[in-house]
């Protein structure tokens, strides 16, 4: 189990932004958690993956990086663990071999999700069923923050396991 005591703080200070920010989900809120600054420095994505090396469910074949921000992040976690990755991108491609998701075939596979940051889940949820309509098997979801209400279970009505590194919360508690 790897332990990183600061790394909630350094997360926080790297990449809490405020002003007004409308979400992908179309919620507008007076925070954001710009992943692509901590992905930006190798030091910090490493230590991100490291975390989620530990909450890798046993069995997982591969790992499904969601685009964009979850694909560095899949990446890393790839290289450390020596499990595939995937790149599943929002929408198939039109042309060439207009896959979804890039990489191995996932079907009769168990992929774990990787992403970034879950607000509502719904980033995640389309990708579950995209997933599992190609034929994968996919129980958990690691993201590197999750903003979700705390006590909600967001992904629950698609029977999916939320494990991140950071919670809201956690990034609160670290402010400086
Ligand atoms: O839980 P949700 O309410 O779906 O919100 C979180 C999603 O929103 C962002 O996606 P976006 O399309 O902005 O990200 P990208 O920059 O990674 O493409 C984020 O990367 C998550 O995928
Ligand atoms: O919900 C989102 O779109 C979202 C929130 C956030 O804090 N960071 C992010 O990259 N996306």
């Amino acid at each position: 189990m790897t332990t990183d005591a600061t790394l909630a703080a350094d997360i926080d200070a790297t990449c809490r932004l405020t002003g007004e920010f409308t979400l992908r989900s179309g919620q507008v809120a007076d925070t954001y958690f710009d992943k692509y600054l901590f992905e930006a420095q190798p030091a910090l994505l490493d230590r991100v993956a490291a975390r989620m090396v530990d909450l890798l469910p046993d069995g997982t074949e591969l790992l499904g990086g969601l685009e964009l921000g979850g694909i560095p992040i899949a990446t890393m976690v790839s290289a450390k663990t020596g499990l595939p990755a995937l790149f599943v991108r929002k929408r198939a491609k039109e042309y060439g071999t207009a896959k979804l998701a890039e990489g191995p075939d996932v079907s009769g596979r168990r992929v774990t999700i990787i992403e970034d940051v879950i607000t509502t889940g719904g980033a995640v949820r389309d990708a579950t069923r995209a997933l599992r309509e190609l034929g994968a098997t996919v129980e958990v979801v690691v993201c590197a923050i999750d903003r979700s209400p705390e006590g909600e279970d967001p992904l629950a009505d698609v029977g999916l396991e939320v494990r991140s590194v950071l919670t809201r919360a956690d990034l609160d508690a670290a402010r400086g």
